[in-house]
């Protein structure tokens, strides 16, 4: 699919989600680039591709970036993305998701780059008001976090229209699991994502899991999320860039398995996983923590043939199990 061997940009492909993405792009034969500042994301998971270390707000790099290159596409996956440090550090949110898209969409426009791929999320939804959420379910964001991957979304939007830039906005659900190499995986400091503390709490590296609420209104009272395999995310950023050089029109879509579980099911699955019981504290909610987020991602697979690989928590867990094992060992 790249006859001409030209090159995707990815910019923070050495971070959880884009390491991935980065993985399936060389297997596909794409030239890779990858910017990153290296703020939340780590050199040991980039295994491939040219990774030049730096900022999207570097104008005169982007430039040098975009002259050396004969860059086909951009992929999107630089930002912060802690709902809690969000609402006590906006400015911070708004700085490195919004301005510096700003940046790159910019370089993008001036070097005649007109296709991309964004990392959009389900928390431009908000609290959801029908379950499960398709595209068109009303956006009003919880959270500044979810503000400015909102305010991403519709300024390209604007940039289609005044200047033909086409793209793919993908708004994921709780991205999961890890490459079954286990050569690359989850790996934040601090971690706040359940699945990686959960596995922490089983081989004993943390004392225990803290569940945030069990007054929720949902069958065991804790928050219902819908766990999605990271290799199946970058399975479908593969369709949505193929289908951008099909001449297909900008589009939003939903990534999510459709299947929701809770907290405490996540634990319990966890614990058949690794074979370990995990010590569990109740705590009290999480601030800004919907009780239930389950997608619909009936539209992608209906339009671009989506078809996820990871079809139960389990087999999501076991991959993420895997690369912990490798990375305590
Ligand atoms: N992990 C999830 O469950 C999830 C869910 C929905 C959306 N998302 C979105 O997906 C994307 C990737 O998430 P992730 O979990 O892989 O995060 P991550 O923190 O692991 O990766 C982000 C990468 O971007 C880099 N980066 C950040 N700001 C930068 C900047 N200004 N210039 C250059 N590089 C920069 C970081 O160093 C890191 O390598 C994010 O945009 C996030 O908002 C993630
Ligand atoms: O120590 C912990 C960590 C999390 N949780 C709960 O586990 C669920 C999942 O939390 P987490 O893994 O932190 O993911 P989310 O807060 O759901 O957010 C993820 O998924 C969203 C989309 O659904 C994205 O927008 C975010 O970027 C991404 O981090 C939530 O109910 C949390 O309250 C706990 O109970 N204890």
């Amino acid at each position: 699919m790249n006859p001409k061997k030209k090159s995707v940009l990815v910019v923070g492909g050495a971070g959880y989600i884009g390491s991935h993405m980065v993985r399936q792009l060389v297997e596909a034969k794409w030239n890779v680039v990858i910017l990153d500042n290296l703020s939340t994301g780590s050199r040991q998971l980039v295994h491939g591709g040219q990774l030049v270390q730096g900022r999207l707000g570097d104008v005169g790099l982007l430039d040098q970036l975009f002259s050396d290159h004969d860059v086909a596409a951009v992929m999107h996956f630089a930002a912060f993305s802690q709902v809690g440090e969000s609402v006590d550090q906006p400015l911070k949110y708004y700085r490195n998701n919004l301005a510096e898209t700003i940046n790159l969409l910019d370089a993008m426009v001036r070097h005649r780059v007109l296709r991309f791929i964004f990392s959009s999320t389900a928390a431009v939804y908000g609290e959801p008001e029908a379950i499960p959420i398709t595209e068109n379910h009303p956006r009003q964001p919880t959270n500044p976090y979810g503000n400015t991957k909102l305010a991403v979304e519709r300024m390209l939007a604007d940039c289609d229209a005044a200047f033909g830039l086409k793209y793919a906005a993908l708004r994921y659900f709780n991205a999961a699991g890890a490459d079954p190499s286990g050569e690359i995986g989850e790996m934040h400091d601090p971690e706040t994502h359940l699945i990686p503390i959960v596995l922490k709490a089983a081989s004993g590296h943390i004392n225990n899991i803290q569940v945030f609420g069990t007054d929720y209104p949902t069958t065991d009272g804790t928050c219902i999320r819908d766990y999605v395999h990271v290799n199946d995310l970058a399975q479908a950023h593969l369709l949505a860039l193929n289908a951008l050089f099909d001449g297909g029109a900008s589009a939003v879509y939903n990534l999510g398995s459709s299947s929701g579980y809770s907290v405490k099911e996540v634990i319990r699955i966890a614990e058949r996983v690794t074979g370990k019981k995990i010590p569990v504290v109740e705590g009290p909610r999480r601030l800004g923590d919907p009780a239930v987020l389950v997608a619909s991602s009936e539209k992608i697979k209906n339009r671009l043939g989506w078809v996820p690989v990871y079809d139960d928590l389990e087999k999501i867990i076991r991959t993420a199990w895997n690369w912990h094992l490798k990375q305590i060992s």
